[in-house]
């Protein structure tokens, strides 16, 4: 279905006033409607990213998530039609999995330890390209292979961007730990910076989500708005905390996929 008709189907959505005068096949059109609109966004986003970013003799970084399956995609599709020579790190299970799936070539650190680009989602990025990442419980690989590229370039739909962090991500900032620390990092956070520290639960295993590292996670939803430079250095320097998904002073570009079909740029500000 094309943009057009996504944007047709928001606005028959739209203008019913309530879900009581508004037909259930409607309702459930536009929330379908919604849904592929924001999988449209991704994939413009990381069609875009992958076009612009990515050149012959490269190696690249591969992020986590939903958002980089479209990158990808595109990155394969160039490989095979431009007989490109890609060499790609990923930043977790799932990314070695895309690559290999891609009949990408897949390398490591230990390879490759200097990346020429590194593209990877995020679950907010503000107005100055910090992002909280981790959503997907990521997020130590990812700023590792992140911290090894020449250039970051993240990759989003519009429910991403903000002004400020909190704005559109409401499930708090992730934080990998030591497992047998998470006690004591939770009642630090939350002494220290206050808001609400929760450890991440999985879904379909008992117990509590455990990354690719061993490690837990924990979902620190801050209060206010924070110098977050400072405070991912100090939350670093708790004992157990393994890495935080703030991501500040990394990401160079953002390209968010929009409604209205168009991208938006982001570029790191100049000082
Ligand atoms: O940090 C991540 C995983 O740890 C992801 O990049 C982030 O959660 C965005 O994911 P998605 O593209 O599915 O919205």
């Amino acid at each position: 279905m094309t943009l057009q008709k996504w944007v047709f189907l928001r606005k028959l959505a739209a203008g019913f006033p309530s879900s009581r005068s508004c037909p259930t096949h409607v309702l459930r059109l536009s929330q379908s409607a919604a849904v592929n609109m924001a999988e449209e966004s991704k994939k413009l986003a990381a069609y875009f990213a992958v076009d612009n970013s990515v050149q012959n003799n490269q190696v690249v970084g591969v992020g986590s998530g939903s958002t980089i399956v479209y990158a990808v995609d595109r990155l394969a599709e160039r490989v095979r039609q431009e007989q490109l020579n890609i060499v790609c790190v990923p930043t977790s299970f799932q990314a070695r999995q895309l690559i290999l799936q891609h009949g990408l070539t897949l390398s490591d650190l230990e390879r490759h330890p200097e990346l020429d680009v590194a593209i990877d989602g995020a679950d907010e990025v503000d107005a100055e390209l910090t992002l909280i990442k981790g959503g997907g419980g990521c997020l130590t690989q990812e700023k590792i292979v992140a911290s090894c590229s020449k250039y970051f370039v993240v990759i989003a739909d519009y429910r991403k961007d903000s002004k400020a962090l909190g704005q559109q991500w409401k499930k708090g900032v992730p934080i990998e730990v030591i497992p047998m620390a998470y006690v004591p990092v939770s009642r630090m956070i939350a002494k220290r910076f206050g808001g609400e520290v929760n450890l991440r639960m999985a879904i379909s295993k008992a117990g509590p989500v455990v990354t690719d590292n061993g490690n837990f996670i924990l979902d620190w939803k801050f209060e206010h708005a924070q110098n977050w430079k400072e405070v991912n250095t100090a939350i670093k320097m708790i004992p157990g905390v393994v890495e935080t998904g703030l991501f500040v002073n990394m990401a160079e570009q953002a390209y968010f996929g929009m409604e209205d079909g168009s991208v938006k740029v982001r570029k790191v500000p100049i000082n």
